[in-house]
């Protein structure tokens, strides 16, 4: 009999804390999607207290998921559980997630608590939990640095509070793999069959993906991870990692299997990698862009005699597709519909219909296109905001001499509207140019370009983060063309209308918590 490995991927909420990683709604059901079809078991939608924003998505994803639980984090407080039993309320499996940290350093400087206190909130969370959900997850933050005897009295008291599972979170990555495995057999024997022991190790020491595997083999049977190993600071275990390794090395996890579908892992991490921006490091186990390439004779030739003798995983097996079919200007909409659903995206006919349109003026200038230039088409527009300005012109002086100016034309509210200035360089020139158009004011916090492809024909991708109000969060934008000056362009117009379209939101909200 198999024993399962249940993953619960937190992409979404631990993975977001990554800086820089934030996602919008529609970016997080695209995710969302596609770890179903990866199989993961749980999918942690987000944080419903911590913004509007969150509580949207986690609603929506709820919506949308079927065959995977879909779960909020809230700490112990009635606000937050009110908050994400309520987000998580149309899901069809569901569980809340409610957490305190257990260790002395928390209590003392953090919570300001006594050790009783912090038993009385976490019975009460989970208590209250449970009139919203019989699925109640119950985290110990920090557990890595707690004590035993502390950890024992609290997970007993939530377990009779009706916690089905105990997450023992390696919060700071503070363990190492030994370490963690005897803390797991301890507990594992103290819990018995009572609840599921689950774990949640982040990356400090680079021990991460090393105690989660650790954890499995001493009686945890949920893993919590990452697609890339996204996370808060180091991030968190990486899920390709741990699914691979139990996969790879059998005669150690005799018997124990993940429902993964390994297959969907390359498309998963590319479309993640896609959306958030951030690449994984080239050298990444699993996913890297050399994680499968050999560049050594000796290594070659040894691959191209038996694949064996360099290579314990097969490309394949991850979905790591080496002969995939080019598309250029003359594939047409079944190969291309095709493609997208191979990486991961699920999208209505009619955005199918406007993306191919897309790709077809981008397949004009561009001799090949990869899987890479589609991600980005997509993702960028999925990414952006209602349209309320839009780029239309853009001309630019030669800043080689003299001083930088820019000429920018936007349609706003039907018309055209166009106005040149001047500023420190010629991306500067243009993002005050759009400010005098449009009247707002934009302060640059970030600024990044990255070639999507390779070659003299790649996409550029522009990302910018502009605070627009000093009172209000920076605002991200995207954006995508050939020419990167005209990236940047629509970035900041991007930008902008992220801005306008948080700042509806806002007052929507507004008006709903003055209706209650
Ligand atoms: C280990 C982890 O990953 S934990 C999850 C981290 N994720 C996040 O923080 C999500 C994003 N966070 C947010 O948007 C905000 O921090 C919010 C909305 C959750 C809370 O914002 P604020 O109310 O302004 O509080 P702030 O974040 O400044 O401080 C946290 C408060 O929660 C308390 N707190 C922290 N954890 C818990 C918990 N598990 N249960 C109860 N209270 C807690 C802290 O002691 C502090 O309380 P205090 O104000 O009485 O000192
Ligand atoms: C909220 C908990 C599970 C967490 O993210 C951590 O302790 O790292
Ligand atoms: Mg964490």
């Amino acid at each position: 009999m198999k024993e399962q490995v249940k993953i619960f991927d937190t992409t979404l909420r631990d993975g977001e804390q990554s800086p820089g990683a934030s996602m919008n709604t529609e970016e997080k059901i695209q995710i969302a999607k596609q770890l179903e079809k990866l199989g993961v078991d749980i999918i942690e939608a987000g944080f419903a207290a911590a913004s509007p924003g969150d509580f949207e998505a986690i609603r929506k994803i709820s919506e949308v998921v079927n065959k995977s639980t879909v779960c909020s984090l809230a700490r112990a407080l009635e606000k937050d559980i009110k908050a994400a039993g309520e987000a998580i309320a149309p899901a069809k499996f569901k569980r809340i997630h409610t957490f305190i940290a257990t260790s002395p350093i928390h209590m003392k400087y953090k919570l300001r608590m006594e050790p009783e206190e912090v038993i009385k909130r976490a019975i009460e969370a989970v208590k209250y939990a449970k009139t919203f959900v019989n699925d109640v997850e119950f985290s110990c933050e920090d557990a890595g640095r707690s004590e035993m005897a502390f950890l024992k009295e609290i997970i007993a008291a939530v377990i009779e509070a009706g916690a089905k599972t105990i997450n023992i979170p390696d919060t700071v990555g503070y363990r190492f793999p030994h370490e963690m495995g005897e803390m797991i057999k301890e507990l594992k024997d103290f819990i018995g069959e009572r609840a599921i022991i689950s774990v949640h190790c982040h990356n400090d020491l680079g021990l991460a993906v090393a105690n989660s595997l650790y954890s499995v083999l001493n009686g945890a049977r949920q893993v919590e991870c990452t697609i890339n190993g996204l996370g808060e600071r180091a991030g968190n275990a990486a899920l390709e990692e741990i699914v691979m390794a139990i996969k790879t090395r059998k005669d150690i996890f005799d018997g124990i299997d993940t429902n993964i579908n390994t297959k969907e892992i390359y498309p998963t991490s590319r479309l993640v990698a896609a959306i958030t921006g951030i690449e994984p490091q080239p050298n990444k186990a699993i996913v890297g862009k050399n994680a499968f390439a050999h560049e050594s004779g000796i290594h070659q030739d040894g691959v191209l005699k038996h694949q064996e003798t360099y290579e314990i995983m097969r490309a394949e097996d991850i979905g790591l597709d080496r002969n995939a079919i080019v598309l250029g200007k003359h594939s047409g909409r079944h190969a291309f519909k095709k493609r997208i659903e191979d990486l991961g995206f699920t999208l209505s006919e009619e955005e199918i219909n406007k993306a191919f349109e897309r790709f077809k003026v981008l397949a004009d200038k561009k001799k090949e296109i990869t899987d890479d230039d589609i991600r980005m088409l997509i993702t960028n527009e999925i990414a952006s905001a209602p349209e309320v300005y839009k780029l239309k012109k853009l001309q630019i002086s030669d800043c080689s001499e003299g001083v930088p100016s820019a000429a920018v034309t936007i349609e706003f509210d039907g018309k055209e509207i166009t106005d040149a200035g001047i500023g420190d360089g010629t991306i500067d020139a243009i993002f005050k140019t759009i400010d005098r158009i449009s009247g707002y004011k934009g302060t640059l916090n970030d600024y990044q370009v990255a070639a999507v492809s390779k070659g003299k024909d790649a996409l550029a991708k522009v990302v910018v983060k502009v605070v627009f109000d000093e009172k209000k969060p920076a605002v991200i934008g995207h954006g995508l063309s050939i020419d990167t000056m005209i990236a940047s362009a629509k970035a900041y117009v991007s930008a902008l209308n992220s801005y306008i379209s948080m700042k509806d939101m806002l007052k929507v909200k507004k008006m709903s918590e003055n209706d209650i």
